[in-house]
C-alpha cells in the first residue's frame, strides 16, 4: 500500500488534490439582505469549467488530442485510445453496447446488492434483502396492495390510500457495540475514530457526499429485530474504519483520502466487513425485454408469494441471472440473508428503503477484502462474480492484448504475458449520486498487480482523474459516459485515480440519461438519469 502523500494542512495541495477541488461540486448559499438581515435566498452551484477535460467521444469523430493515440482494434466496434503520459491506461469509448448497459444497470439495482454480496449498509444493518424492490414498494400502487403487499407492509398500504407506503427496515442502525444479548443482524458498527488533520487516521476513506452530515439516517434503538436474524454478526470486520453512513466504500486495495472540507472534515470512513460463506442471491429469472416499468413491483409481488424477497437474478443475456450464472440453482438468498419480510415492514424502527437506496455506495462481488488482515478472505461467504461480468472483462482485455501484439506495450497480463492468463473473479460496484465523489486512490492490494482492472461506467456522465504513481503528478481529467470502459493495466495499476464529480444534467449539458439505451419511464431509468454506477472488475486470487 502506497503512502498517502497528501500534504498536511496548511501546506499546498498536491496536484491531484488541486484537480479534485477544481472539479468538485460546490454549492454555495446566495445571501441577500432582507429586513435588515442577511438571509440565504438560493443555493448556487459553482460553475464547472470543462475546457481542460478530455472528451474522447468528440475525438472519436475528429482529431485526436496531443498525447493521445487512437487505435483500431479487431473485435472493437469503435476506436481505442492510449495515452502517452499514462502508459497502461486504455480507454474504450462506448465499449458496452446499449442492451448490455441496460442489463448491467438493472442487475446493479436488483441483483448485485443482494446478500451474500456485501454493501456499505452491512456494517450498520447487516445483510439486507430486496432493497431496490422495497424502495419501489410505495410505487407499487393499489394493485400491489390487493395482490398481497399488505401482507408485508401491514397497514401501510391502507394508510397510504392504496398507493402503498414506504417500507422501513425492521431493525435500526446500532451506534455502539451490542450491549449484551440479543445481538442483532444490524449491529456491526465500529465507533468513529476522529479524523486528524492530514494524517492517515482514515486513509481508506474515498467518498464524500455534499451535506452528508445533515443527511444521516434515523438512529433508533435496535428493537423489534427479526427473531430469525438474531445472533448473526458479520465476520472479518477490521474495526479500523468509520462506517458512518454515506460515503464509506470498500476501497479494495485502495489508498487514498478525500474530504470535501479538507482537514477536520470528520467524514472519513471505511466500511469493510467480511461476510459468511458463498451463496447467491437470485433465482436466475431474466427480465431484459424492456418492460422494466412494472418489473420492480412484479418482482416484489413474486417475492412476496414465494418468500424470496425479490432477490431475483435479472442479469445475464441468456436469461440467467447473476445467481444462476454463479451456479446456485434456485433459492434466492444466501445462508445469512434475511428474507424480504424479515427485512421490511411498514412500521419498523429503521430508515426507509428509499433512504437506504439513496445511501447505497458500494457492493462487492467475489471475495471480500479483510482489512484487519489486509488480504482477501477467500473462504468468507460472498456473491460470486457473475459470469457476464467476467466475460465482459475477459473480452475487453483480449482486445487490449491486440494492442500489445501491435507492439504498443500496454500490458503485461500475468506472468505469461497473455490475456488468457487473466481470470477475473471479483468486482466492486460503486453507486454514485450527484455530489458523490471517489477520492484519489491506488488499487494495489490484489495479489498480482500485473492483472488489469476493467472499469465500466454506466448511467450518468462523470469526470475521472488519472494521475501518476504519486499525487504530486498532475492528473488528466477525462469525461466518462455510460458504456465507456477504462482498462488499467501495467504501470497504470500503480497510479492514482479518482472520480471528483458526477455530472449533473445541467453541468453535462444534457437533460440526463441521454446515453441510456431504450430510454423509458421505468424506475431504473429514472434512477440512472442522475446516478452513476461503476463496476471495476478484478482478478484477486
Ligand atoms: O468509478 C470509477 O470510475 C472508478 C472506480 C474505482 O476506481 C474503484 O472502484 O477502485
Ligand atoms: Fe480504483
Amino acid at each position: 500500500m502506497a503512502d498517502d502523500d497528501d500534504k498536511p494542512c496548511g501546506q499546498a495541495w498536491t496536484a491531484f488534490r488541486a484537480a479534485e477541488k477544481k472539479y468538485a461540486l460546490y454549492r454555495e448559499q446566495k445571501l441577500r439582505m432582507k429586513g435588515g438581515r442577511l438571509r440565504a435566498v438560493a443555493l448556487v452551484t459553482r460553475p464547472l469549467d470543462l475546457s481542460g477535460v478530455l472528451d474522447l467521444h468528440t475525438a472519436c469523430a475528429g482529431d485526436t488530442p496531443p498525447g493521445v493515440t487512437r487505435h483500431a482494434v479487431p473485435g472493437c466496434a469503435g476506436p481505442v485510445f492510449t495515452f502517452e503520459h499514462h502508459p497502461g491506461l486504455v480507454f474504450l469509448p462506448a465499449a458496452v453496447p446499449p442492451p448490455q448497459q441496460r442489463q448491467l444497470l438493472r442487475a446493479a439495482l436488483h441483483d448485485y446488492p443482494q446478500p451474500p454480496a456485501r454493501t456499505n449498509h452491512n456494517a450498520h444493518f447487516g445483510p439486507i434483502t430486496g432493497l431496490w424492490e422495497a424502495a419501489q414498494a410505495a410505487r407499487a400502487g393499489a394493485g400491489a396492495a390487493e395482490a398481497g403487499l399488505e401482507a408485508v407492509v401491514g397497514g401501510a398500504a391502507a394508510r397510504g390510500g392504496g398507493g402503498g407506503g414506504p417500507l422501513r427496515l425492521r431493525w435500526a442502525r446500532r451506534d455502539g457495540p451490542a450491549a449484551g444479548p440479543p445481538p442483532c443482524v444490524g449491529c456491526e458498527h465500529v465507533p468513529a475514530a476522529p479524523r486528524t488533520c492530514g494524517a492517515a487516521a482514515d486513509q481508506h476513506q474515498h467518498r464524500h457526499r455534499e451535506q452528508e452530515e445533515q443527511q444521516q439516517l434515523p438512529l433508533q434503538p435496535a428493537e423489534q429485530l427479526p427473531a430469525t436474524a438474531t445472533g448473526r454478526r458479520s465476520q472479518g470486520h477490521g474495526g479500523h474504519g468509520q462506517p458512518a453512513l454515506g460515503p464509506g466504500r470498500p476501497g479494495l486495495g485502495c489508498t487514498g483520502a478525500i474530504g470535501g472540507a479538507g482537514c477536520g472534515s470528520g467524514s472519513g470512513r471505511c466500511s469493510h466487513d467480511g461476510s459468511g460463506r458463498s451463496s447467491h442471491g437470485g433465482s436466475g429469472r431474466s427480465s431484459h425485454d424492456g418492460s422494466c416499468g412494472s418489473s420492480s413491483s412484479e418482482a416484489l409481488l413474486e417475492a412476496l408469494k414465494d418468500g424470496t424477497g425479490g432477490a431475483r437474478g435479472m442479469e445475464g443475456p441468456g436469461g440467467g441471472g447473476a445467481a444462476e450464472e454463479a451456479g446456485s440453482g434456485g433459492r434466492s438468498r444466501g445462508a445469512s440473508a434475511p428474507s424480504f419480510a424479515e427485512c421490511w415492514s411498514a412500521e419498523g424502527p429503521g430508515p426507509t428503503a428509499e433512504q437506504l437506496l439513496r445511501k447505497l455506495r458500494w457492493a462487492t462481488l467475489g471475495p471480500q477484502f479483510d482489512w484487519s488482515r489486509r488480504q482477501y478472505d477467500m473462504a468468507a461467504e460472498h456473491r460470486p462474480l457473475p459470469a457476464s461480468l467476467a466475460q465482459l472483462a475477459t473480452q475487453l482485455v483480449a482486445a487490449v492484448e491486440a494492442l500489445q501484439h501491435a507492439g504498443l506495450g500496454v500490458l503485461p497480463i500475468g506472468a505469461s504475458g497473455r490475456a488468457a492468463a487473466y481470470q477475473p473473479d471479483a468486482a466492486i460496484v460503486n453507486y454514485y449520486q450527484p455530489g458523490d465523489a471517489l477520492g484519489g486512490h491506488l488499487d494495489d492490494v490484489e495479489r498480482d498487480l500485473s492483472q488489469p482492472i476493467v472499469s465500466a461506467s454506466l448511467g450518468a456522465d462523470a469526470l475521472f482523474l488519472m494521475g501518476g504513481p504519486s499525487r504530486a503528478q498532475a492528473p488528466t481529467a477525462m469525461r466518462l459516459r455510460g458504456g465507456d470502459v477504462l482498462v488499467l493495466a501495467g504501470p497504470a495499476r500503480r497510479c492514482y485515480h479518482g472520480v471528483p464529480r458526477i455530472l449533473e444534467p445541467e453541468a453535462a449539458g444534457t437533460d440526463g440519461g441521454e446515453d441510456l439505451p431504450q430510454r423509458s419511464s421505468g424506475p431504473e431509468e429514472a434512477y440512472f438519469r442522475t446516478a452513476r454506477v461503476n463496476i471495476s472488475i478484478r482478478a484477486v486470487r
